[in-house]
């Protein structure tokens, strides 16, 4: 821990490796992934069902613990940044639960942790107004869209002072005009959070607009295939995807997807 400093990658995997042994024989879910994440970076994770976008989530937040290989975050294991509240995870379902209001769901993470009750409030108010959710703290989560269900489960990943966002596909569900929207607000709020994002999509147009990186992957044994730094500047209105530069990393990702795609 006293060697990591604020320039040190947020999360570093080396060689990193995973089979989980089932019944039907072990599965090589991640093999020799090599990856650095700087602070504030936003990156993204693109595959084919199976590759082990999930399970190098999961790892990251200590819910998996690789067989091989090292990794750590905030210079930490990930077991020790789980305990330190290093990261909130965005999952495809918003996952609120129904008997709560919208700030109820949002203050849970408050009161599970602990921390004072004299802070909820401002907290929830802070996190609600940076996905846009103002005024809508007293209505159940059924009375919400999907897109404001989901912006609200970004809200309660975001209500701690975690420095790690994990979004594991949150907008898959969702039409593509409303997400094209979630595109545009969680970009704003990542420039204004200045939070390191790890996003598992399987849309290119979806990874290329979001993202710092691209990283893409390959199932069987599940790998990384290509790491692709993003040329196109951090501040980017959706008309940037008509832009030539961004139809060039879409075809360098598509070209990726592709070498490692073995059609069976
Ligand atoms: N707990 C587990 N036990 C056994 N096998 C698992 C487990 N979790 C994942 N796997 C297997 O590991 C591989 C990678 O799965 P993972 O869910 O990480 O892929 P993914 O890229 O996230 O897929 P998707 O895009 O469908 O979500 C798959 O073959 C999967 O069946």
């Amino acid at each position: 821990m006293g060697t990591w400093d604020v320039t040190s990658p947020v999360i570093e995997a080396k060689d990193l490796d995973l089979t989980f042994e089932t019944n039907d024989g072990p599965v090589h879910a991640l093999k020799g992934v090599d990856l650095s994440v700087e602070k504030g970076e936003f990156v993204s994770f693109i595959g084919p069902s199976g590759c082990g976008k999930t399970t190098f989530l999961r790892c990251i937040a200590g819910l998996e613990t690789p067989t091989g290989g090292a990794l750590t975050v905030n210079g930490m294991s990930p077991d020790e940044a789980r305990k330190s509240r290093a990261y909130g995870y965005v999952f495809q379902a918003a996952g609120l639960y129904p008997w709560r209001t919208i700030a109820g769901n949002i203050r849970l993470p408050l009161e599970i942790m602990g921390y004072p009750k004299s802070e909820h409030a401002e907290r929830v108010d802070k996190v609600m107004s940076l996905v846009d959710l103002k005024g809508f703290g007293k209505k159940f989560p059924w009375q919400l869209s999907g897109g404001m269900q989901q912006r609200a489960s970004i809200a309660r990943a975001l209500a701690f002072d975690a420095d790690i966002l994990l979004m594991d596909e949150p907008f898959g569900a969702l039409d593509e005009i409303v997400r094209d929207h979630l595109n545009e607000q969680l970009l704003e709020l990542w420039a204004r959070t200045e939070k390191t994002i790890a996003f598992v999509t399987h849309s290119i147009p979806e990874a290329v607009y979001l993202s710092t990186k691209i990283v893409v992957m390959s199932p069987r044994p599940g790998r990384i295939t290509d790491v692709i730094e993003s040329p196109l500047p951090r501040e980017r209105p959706l008309d940037i995807r008509d832009t030539q530069q961004f139809l060039d990393v879409a075809h360098r990702v598509r070209e990726g997807l592709r070498e490692g795609h073995s059609y069976d």
